[in-house]
C-alpha cells in the first residue's frame, strides 16, 4: 500500500515494523463540546485505514487520546460552574455516542491526560536531564535550539520560524519557538504536584507520552488533521526524538479540511455543524459516506447538496443489498452455473479495482466508485432467474467491500414489507380511481430505483437496471 507521508512529502510504500502489530496513534479530540463534521473526518478516515489494514491481513493496534486538560475545558467548567472532570467526562461519553453512529470503532486504547500525569512528569524530567528542556518559575519549556531537526515535519528552518514568531511580551523563554511542557498553576486552575511545583502539562507532551507508553518508542503511523502539522506534531517529534534518540513515527498522515464556503470549519470561527445536529436530519452512515466521498487529503466543502448526494448514493447501495436479500429468499435453490461463474469473474474485477484505489493512499473516492460499478453489474445480472449460490456470492462480495468502508452495514431493512405495503396502497388508490396517488407511489419508488411492473399475476417489483 502507498501512503502519503508528510515527513517526506511523498507517497511511499507502507512497510510496517511488524505486520502483526501495526501501531497507529491518532490525535483525539479536546473534550469540551460535541464534535463537528470537520473533527469527524479524521475519526472516520483513520478508522477506515484501520479497517482496510485489517482487511489486508495486518493486526493493528490503534490508540487515540482524549485531551481532557486544556484551557478550553477549564473555561467551560468555570462558565458552567462544574469541574473540568465533569466537562470532559460528559463529552467523552457524547464522543462515543456520536462516533458509534458514524461507524467509528473504539480504539484499542483511549488514554486520557489526567490518567497519565506521572508518566508525563517523568518524561519532562528526562528531557530536562538530557538538556532539552529548562525550568523558569515553575514552567518547563522545550529548548528548540537544542533539537537540530526542529522543523523537519513542517519543512521550516528554525531561523525562519523565529523570524516569523511574534515577539512575546514578558517572555521568559530563551527563544519564541520554545514551547511549554509544563505550565505552573494559575489561580482557579486544576493542578498536580510536580518537581517544579503545582501545575499541569502543556498540550503537546501528552501525545509523545501516551504514544510511547501504549505503542512504543517508534510507531508506524501517526495521524491527525492537517492543522496539527505545526506546531503540534512538530513538537511531538522534538519531544519524543529528544527523549528516546529514535525516530518517533515512520509515516505521518494528515487529512485535509472540511470547509464551509472554502474556509476551514472550526469551533473558534463558529462556522461549524456538530455531528449531533446533522444527525437530526441525516443518518450516521450518510455522514460517514459523505466524509469518505473524497480522498482524505482533498478538502470537502460541506453543503446540504453534497449531503443529499451522499444520502441518495447510500440509498442506491442499500437498495441493491436489500434486493439481493429479497432474491435470496425467492430464487431457485441451485448451484452457480457456468454463465454465472463467468459473470462473477467480472464482478471480482471490481474487488481488484477497489483494492487498487485503497492501496493508492486510501483513495476512498475511487473505491466507492468501484463499489457503484459492482452494484450496477449486480443489478443488471442478478435477478429472479439466478441461482441461489450466485445471489449469495454477489451479496457476500458487496458486503466484503462495503464493510471495509463501514457503510451499508445495517441489517437488512424490511424493504419487501415496505414495498408490498406501497403496492397494496397503490392498488387501493387505483380502485378508488385516485390515479394521481397511484402514479405518485409509482414515481416515488422509481426515484428510489425501484421499478413496478404490472403483470396478470399482480404487481411485481425490481431494482432499476
Ligand atoms: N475543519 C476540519 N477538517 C478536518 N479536520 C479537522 C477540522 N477541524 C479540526 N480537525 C481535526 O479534528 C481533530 C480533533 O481535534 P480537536 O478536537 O482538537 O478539534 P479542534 O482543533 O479544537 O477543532 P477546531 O479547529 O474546530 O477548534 C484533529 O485531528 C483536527 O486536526
Ligand atoms: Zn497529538
Amino acid at each position: 500500500m502507498k501512503l502519503y507521508n508528510t515527513l517526506t512529502r511523498k507517497k511511499e510504500e507502507f512497510i510496517p515494523i511488524d505486520k502483526n502489530n501495526v501501531k497507529i496513534y491518532a490525535c483525539g479530540p479536546t473534550v469540551y463540546n460535541y464534535f463537528h463534521i470537520g473533527n469527524a473526518r479524521p475519526f472516520v478516515v483513520f478508522d477506515t485505514l484501520r479497517r482496510y489494514l485489517e482487511y489486508r491481513g495486518y493486526n493493528v493496534k490503534f490508540v487515540q487520546n482524549f485531551t481532557d486538560v486544556d484551557d478550553k475545558i477549564i473555561n467551560r467548567a468555570n462558565e458552567e460552574g462544574i469541574t473540568p472532570k465533569e466537562v470532559s467526562e460528559k463529552y467523552i461519553e457524547e464522543y462515543f455516542k456520536d462516533a458509534k453512529t458514524i461507524g467509528v470503532r473504539k480504539a484499542d486504547v483511549h488514554p486520557k491526560v489526567t490518567e497519565n500525569i506521572d508518566d508525563i512528569i517523568s518524561f519532562v524530567q528526562k528531557l530536562i536531564d538530557r538538556g532539552y528542556a529548562y525550568e523558569v518559575n515553575g514552567d518547563v519549556y522545550f529548548d528548540t535550539s537544542k533539537f537540530k531537526d526542529y522543523g523537519k515535519l513542517s519543512k521550516q528552518s528554525i531561523e525562519d520560524l523565529e523570524a516569523g514568531a511574534r515577539i512575546e511580551v514578558n517572555d521568559v523563554k530563551k527563544s519564541p519557538m520554545d514551547f511549554a511542557l509544563w505550565k505552573s498553576q494559575k489561580p482557579g486552575e486544576i493542578a498536580w504536584s510536580s518537581p517544579w511545583g503545582k501545575g499541569r502539562p502543556g498540550w503537546h507532551i501528552e501525545c509523545s507520552v501516551m504514544a510511547t507508553k501504549y505503542l512504543g518508542e517508534t510507531i508506524d503511523i501517526h495521524a491527525g488533521g492537517q492543522d496539527l502539522i505545526f506546531p503540534h506534531h512538530e513538537n511531538e517529534i522534538a519531544q519524543s526524538e529528544a527523549c528516546t534518540g529514535k525516530p518517533f513515527a515512520k509515516y505521518w498522515m494528515h487529512n485535509g479540511y472540511i470547509t464551509i464556503n472554502n474556509e476551514k470549519m472550526s469551533k473558534s470561527k463558529g462556522n461549524f455543524f456538530t455531528v449531533r445536529d446533522v444527525l437530526k436530519e441525516f443518518d450516521g452512515e450518510v455522514v460517514r459516506f459523505f466524509l469518505l466521498s473524497a480522498q482524505y487529503r482533498n478538502p470537502i466543502n460541506f453543503s446540504r447538496e453534497l449531503m443529499e448526494q451522499a444520502k441518495n448514493g447510500l440509498e442506491r447501495l442499500y437498495n441493491a443489498k436489500n434486493n439481493l436479500f429479497h432474491l435470496l429468499q425467492n430464487v431457485e435453490e441451485r448451484d452457480i452455473d457456468e454463465e454465472e461463474k463467468a459473470l462473477f469473474k467480472v464482478f471480482e474485477k471490481y474487488r481488484e479495482k477497489f483494492i487498487e484505489a485503497m492501496e493508492d493512499d486510501l483513495n476512498t473516492a475511487d473505491a466507492i466508485a468501484a463499489v457503484f460499478e459492482l452494484v450496477k453489474e449486480i443489478n443488471s445480472h442478478v435477478n429472479e432467474k439466478a441461482s441461489k449460490e450466485f445471489v449469495q456470492k454477489s451479496l457476500e462480495l458487496f458486503m466484503e467491500l462495503a464493510s471495509v468502508l463501514g457503510i451499508a452495514t445495517k441489517e437488512q431493512e424490511n424493504l419487501d414489507e415496505e414495498i408490498e405495503k406501497l403496492i397494496e396502497e397503490r392498488q387501493q388508490a387505483r380502485k378508488n380511481r385516485n390515479f394521481a396517488l397511484a402514479d405518485k407511489i409509482r414515481d416515488d419508488l422509481k426515484a428510489r430505483g425501484i421499478i413496478l411492473e404490472d403483470t396478470p399475476q399482480g404487481t411485481k417489483w425490481h431494482i432499476q437496471k
